[in-house]
């Protein structure tokens, strides 16, 4: 479960305050996966940050129940001048797993011939988003956070892999995604909720949460 009980984060500017959540209380049941729609600069990241620890909150508790993933995207852990091999051999000792076993479910996934050995640094970018979600896919979480999306991969044999191993970890765990584009949120949440004015409002249905983004998109309100 993750609880978030009177939550306040705002950042000041030097002339603003933004504010990203106001006394705000919800909480994520396992197995209702949440779909966040919101638009760019309101806090989708700022908010997922929070749900795993990588950001405090200014005032307000979030309680952690669960195994929560870091997010997806999130390279933090990867150290860049280590090879893709070094890192999950790292990242599996983190974790308390078998080297062997995040290595093999990494090359596998990645499919990177001789790159694999090579730094981090000297991937491209595709490649660097297809590692982090390879490591991601190798450990078991309760809730996986996804901020916008599923990285912008063009390998189509890599999504194939990926999307099949995702959809198979989600049988049994929760998935808490943002984005502000609702076709992604389609595809994995069943509940969902608008993040804006300082609050998460929550919906049944997509459809109802879409309904109020647009209408406060519109400036309605
Ligand atoms: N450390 C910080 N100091 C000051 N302002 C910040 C800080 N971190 C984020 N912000 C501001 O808070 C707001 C929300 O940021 P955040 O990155 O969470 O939004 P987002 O919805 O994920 O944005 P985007 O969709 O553009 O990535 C933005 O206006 C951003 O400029």
């Amino acid at each position: 479960m993750i609880e978030f009980q009177n939550v306040s984060k705002s950042f000041w500017t030097g002339q603003t305050r933004k504010v990203i959540l106001d006394k705000s209380s919800f909480v994520i049941e396992p197995g209702q996966s949440l779909g966040i729609l919101a638009e760019n600069g309101t806090g989708k990241t700022t908010l997922i940050n929070m749900m795993c620890g990588i950001e405090k909150p200014d005032e307000g508790k979030v309680i952690r129940r669960s195994r929560i993933s870091f997010p997806l995207g999130f390279s933090g852990g990867i150290a860049p001048k280590q090879s893709a091999q070094e890192n999950c051999r790292y990242i599996a000792r983190l974790y308390a797993l078998d080297p062997d076993y995040v290595e093999s479910f990494c090359r596998y996934i990645c499919d990177f011939d001789a790159y694999f050995e090579m730094p981090v640094s000297t991937y491209s970018r595709g490649m660097r988003a297809r590692f982090s979600l390879a490591i991601l896919l190798s450990l078991d979480f309760d809730y996986y956070l996804i901020d916008e999306g599923m990285p912008n991969s063009t390998d189509a044999a890599f999504n194939a892999r990926a999307g099949e191993i995702l959809m198979q970890k989600l049988q049994n765990a929760t998935v808490v995604i943002v984005s502000h584009n609702e076709r992604i949120l389609e595809k994995f949440a069943h509940k969902a909720a608008v993040l804006g004015d300082g609050r998460l409002q929550f919906f049944d249905s997509l459809a109802d949460a879409k309904e109020i983004y647009d209408y406060s998109n519109a400036g309605y309100f």
